[in-house]
């Protein structure tokens, strides 16, 4: 991008138009303006945080404005002054500004192997390249596969904390499970498990669920299985709307019950931003399904029509990418976008792994300039 210069700047009644060296000319209101002072009384540039209340910002006026290529120097009606960049202001044109925002999520269906990181342990650890091919996997198909790994808690544990950081929930931080009923849950039998979110009891689903195969044996089954959340949400949108639109505003309670525990949650299936109409969150899971009562007979059939009619791709074999997760390589997806199941299976299969909040990776991700 070239860097942003100011062509002209006119005040405007209560506003100011400017206009920029590229053409784009973008109007400021004052209030913003002035929210927006970057000087010492107003912005600690240290903590990078805005040093008055909002109702301390005073609703002064402009009285005059002085503008060069760089910058432009504005006179307040209470004698503030303030100095706006060219840089600064020219990210605040709402469209490329909201665009700039937007995640780019690559819409998957099938075997993704080849498409995926799969990167070695040490490079992902110890190399800004090694994590960004793996969080930019994360963002563009939510899948992500860590190799080399050593078969230990400790060393998988290392990973999640490298993925944003372990996130402690009713399971623990760290978890192992195997067939041991260490929870009342069927993720602790050898039972298969159809494709689902994780936590769609909780206010907010973990962002990341990380998950390693210590040791299968004496035994067969056990395959994981994987499917794009949103590209099954994204057909389902284009062949049947009244589904799809229903799925994104109706209210589906989930819950979560053991012993000394109630967790429950009530939000749509489907979570789209009301701005683009992203695809944002997939909350899909069968067998977390609450008992629920409904204001009326239409929305009672809405629901058991709209599930089954997306649960007809997630339960579509050509849709799912299935394969064995095996002791050395751990995986990492987005549970908010890729659900995650297994074959039932049999003989001893060990699993450790953890959750990682949503807001913790995507700031690894930020912090490697992958995302704004
Ligand atoms: C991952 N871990 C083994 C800790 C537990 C799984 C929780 C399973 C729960 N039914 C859900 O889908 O959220
Ligand atoms: O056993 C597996 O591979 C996954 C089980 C599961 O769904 C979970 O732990 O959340
Ligand atoms: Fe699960």
């Amino acid at each position: 991008m070239t860097k942003a210069t100011i062509a002209g700047a006119l005040a405007v009644d209560t506003a100011l138009d400017v206009l920029f060296g590229d053409g784009n000319s973008i109007r400021f209101e004052d209030c913003w303006l002035r929210d927006h002072c970057r000087c010492s009384s107003c912005y600690h540039s240290d903590t990078f945080q805005r040093a008055n209340h909002i109702l301390e910002i005073p609703d002064a006026t402009i009285l005059n404005i002085e503008s060069n290529e760089t910058q432009i120097d504005v006179e307040w009606s209470d004698n503030h002054k303030s100095t706006y960049t060219a840089e600064f202001l020219s990210k605040f044109d709402y469209k490329t500004w909201k665009e700039s925002k937007r995640l780019k999520p690559v819409l998957w269906h099938g075997d993704i192997s080849d498409k995926i990181a799969k990167v070695h342990v040490d490079e992902f650890l110890k190399s800004v390249d090694g994590a960004k091919h793996v969080f930019q996997s994360l963002l563009d198909y939510g899948v992500a596969l860590i190799e080399g790994v050593g078969v230990s808690e400790e060393a998988t544990e290392e990973v999640c904390k490298a993925l944003g950081g372990v996130q402690h929930t009713i399971f623990g931080g760290m978890w192992k499970f195997t067939t041991r009923a260490d929870h009342a849950d069927t993720a602790y039998t050898n039972l298969p498990l159809a494709a689902h979110n994780d936590n769609t009891y909780f206010t907010e689903a973990a962002g990341l669920q990380i998950l390693h195969c210590l040791e299968h044996t004496n035994g067969t089954g056990g395959e994981t299985i994987l499917v794009d959340g949103f590209y099954g949400a994204n057909q389902l949108k284009q062949e049947l709307p009244e589904d799809f639109k229903f799925l994104t505003t109706f209210n589906v309670e989930a819950e979560y019950i053991e012993e000394g525990h109630h967790h429950t949650y009530s939000a749509p299936v489907i979570r789209v931003d009301n701005d683009t109409g992203d695809l944002v969150q997939i909350r899909f899971n069968v067998y977390d399904r609450a008992a629920m009562a409904f204001r009326n007979s239409n929305d009672c059939r809405s629901y058991y029509r709209s599930l089954r009619s997306l649960a007809k791709h997630y339960e579509n074999i050509n849709n799912q990418w299935r394969f064995k997760l095996k002791p050395g390589t751990v995986m990492a997806m987005d549970n908010f976008r890729v659900l995650h199941g297994r074959t039932g299976f049999s003989g001893s299969r060990v699993l450790c792994g953890s959750y990682v909040a949503r807001s913790d990776w995507l700031d690894r991700a930020r912090a490697l300039a992958l995302i704004q």
